[in-house]
């Protein structure tokens, strides 16, 4: 390890400690876990699970894994170094993220995910913290309690973070499956969107309330066999009905509401894969209509031009890719002094078209914005996601109210997304449809 000088401590797990250091022979940076525990045979090391998964798994949004190295009986991984953990960048940021940044982080997760599943391997640990960011692109990290897919249960050993918890582990079901992996996805969706945990139980029972506060109590015929209800026994659930995501997640299109209720059923069968979750609107969504304009004519001053909508079939490129954008882009304003603001940076291109007809007022312009693909099939987002983060900043806004159930008390309980404050967004996108 004398190859390695130590730049700061990174994190401080329960498995290991990780460092930023410099690899004084490349002159790389790099991330180092050092084991916690010790470790007297290369076996040992060979069969740890994060070994195990991480030498089978090359992926772009999978953290690699460069080297591994045993010195006097202790064990040091060599990972790539990545500058920030999706936590960190919610903690941090000033501003909600917006639904494109959102869809690409999304976007890129769950790509990282498929691989993962495809290849046999479930990663039942996901939450913000395990997901690293530098500049655009995101990654998998953490594989400690990465399982085969194919491994037999009874699952005995799993202390996964509670929040991201699904409900069949937090049932003690003791054969669970990726849809696991595939809750986790839908409650950190949620909270990119609000940046406060969706269920943040205070305790497996809490846990479970808290998801009956939003999901409403489940319908007992879709659970699983095997899982223990009578954890539901603790609280009197009769009562909770579900609430409303949209008034929850109040910045979250209709799109995005759809796909964090699908990935946050009650039962995993249910659950879309990750596979299924890419192919979900959220991630095709090519056209954003701000609210005012779901019923623009109604209240539409006289002297308002008013756009002629037409399909101009020539926009339509000869790629694949170029016919599902041409497509969702087909219905475009034909007014004359339409301003058309192209926006080109290295890794992103997003075409405005500004309807000058609505800009008298801010909330009526009509943006097209037009998503488009790089290599790795990604919508990009704004380069800017890791450098304009603003240490220690808070966002408040408005308390939403929510019914609580008798005969359970909450008094010590964490705030979350429905007693502490929301996100305020004030942009247009509030709510959406789509042509
Ligand atoms: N490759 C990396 N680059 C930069 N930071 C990293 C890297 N890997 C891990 N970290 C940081 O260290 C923290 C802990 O890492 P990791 O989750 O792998 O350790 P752990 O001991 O398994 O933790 P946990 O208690 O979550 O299981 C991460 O949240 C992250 O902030």
């Amino acid at each position: 390890m004398e190859r390695y000088k130590v730049i700061k401590e990174l994190g401080d797990g329960t498995c290991g400690s990780v460092y930023k250091a410099l690899n004084l022979e490349t002159n790389e940076i790099v991330a180092v876990k050092k084991m916690k525990r010790k470790f007297y045979f290369w076996e040992e090391c060979m069969n740890l699970r994060e070994v195990k998964s991480l030498r089978k798994l090359n992926h772009p949004n999978i953290v690699k894994l460069k080297e591994i190295v045993r010195e006097n009986h202790e064990l040091f991984f060599i990972f790539e170094y990545m500058e920030y953990n999706l936590y960190q960048i919610m903690r941090d940021r000033q501003s909600p993220f917006s639904e494109a940044e959102i869809r690409n982080l999304m976007s890129q997760v769950l790509q990282g995910l498929a691989y993962m599943h495809r290849n046999g391997y479930f990663h039942r640990d996901l939450k913000p913290e395990n997901l690293l960011v530098t500049d655009d692109t995101i990654k998998i990290a953490d594989f400690g309690l990465a399982r085969e897919v194919t491994s037999r249960p009874p699952y005995t050993d799993y202390v996964s973070t509670r929040w991201y918890r699904a409900p069949e582990v937090l049932l003690q079901s003791s054969s669970y499956t990726p849809a696991i992996d595939m809750w986790a996805i839908g409650a950190i969706l949620a909270e990119l969107f609000t940046f406060c945990p969706i269920f943040p139980g205070e305790s497996e029972t809490d846990q479970l309330y808290k998801i009956c506060c939003v999901l409403g109590t489940p319908d007992w015929t879709t659970l699983p066999e095997g899982m223990n209800v009578s954890r539901f026994a603790n609280f009197s659930i009769s009562e909770i009905m579900p609430v409303n995501l949209s008034d929850i997640i109040p910045n979250a299109s209709l799109e995005a509401i759809d796909l964090i209720t699908q990935l946050c059923s009650w039962d995993p069968l249910k659950r879309p894969t990750a596979e299924q979750a890419l192919q979900h609107p959220f991630f095709h969504v090519g056209m954003w209509v701000p609210y005012p304009l779901q019923d623009p004519f109604q209240s539409k001053p006289n002297d308002m031009v008013e756009p002629k909508l037409e399909l101009n079939l020539w926009d339509f490129g000869t790629e694949p890719d170029d016919c599902f954008l041409g497509l969702t882009l087909a219905v475009k304003p034909s007014v004359s002094d339409i301003e058309m603001v192209h926006q080109v940076s290295q890794n992103s291109r997003e075409e405005l078209l500004l309807c000058s007809g609505f800009q008298e007022r801010s909330d009526q312009t009509v943006m097209w914005p037009i998503p488009s693909l790089n290599q790795t099939g990604n919508v990009p987002v704004k380069s800017s996601l890791s450098s304009s983060y603003i240490v220690n900043s808070q966002i408040s806004c408005p308390t939403i109210g929510v019914p609580q159930s008798a005969g359970f008390t909450i008094s010590s309980m964490q705030p979350n997304l429905l007693d502490r404050p929301l996100v305020a967004v004030s942009s247009p996108f509030q709510q959406s449809h789509y042509l």
